[in-house]
């Protein structure tokens, strides 16, 4: 099997997960960015291009929960990996508000 050469990276603003576009794009993958800045701002792919010297494929605010807008996503890309970092992780509000979790 071939190693995969676009990658899908959910949360991709994210810390973590700007941090590993700039590292697959940085190793000669092609990426692309589904994030809904809900913990970000889309100031962070720009910058990622510019850390990485590289643009990502595309940038998508889209919600991962959201069936349609992930189909037509993934219809307008070719997708080999997927990295998936978009989630909530603070504790604390985990036990306020658990159900969106
Ligand atoms: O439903 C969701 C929930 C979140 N996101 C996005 O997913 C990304 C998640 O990234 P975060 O920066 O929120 O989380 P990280 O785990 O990457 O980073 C967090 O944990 C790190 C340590 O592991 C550091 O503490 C860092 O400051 C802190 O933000 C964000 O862009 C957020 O907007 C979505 O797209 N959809």
């Amino acid at each position: 099997m071939s190693d995969p050469q676009t990658v899908l990276v959910t949360g991709g603003a994210g810390f973590i997960g700007s941090h590993t576009c700039v590292e697959l794009l940085e190793h000669g993958y092609e990426v692309f960015v589904v994030d809904n800045y809900s913990n970000s701002s889309p100031a962070a792919p720009a910058r990622v291009e510019k850390v990485a010297g590289r643009p990502l494929l595309s940038v998508y605010e889209a919600d991962v929960r959201d069936r349609q807008a992930l189909s037509a996503i993934f219809a307008e890309n070719p997708v080999d990996a997927v990295i998936h970092f978009a989630g909530r992780k603070a504790v604390g509000e985990s036990v306020w508000i658990p159900v969106d979790y």
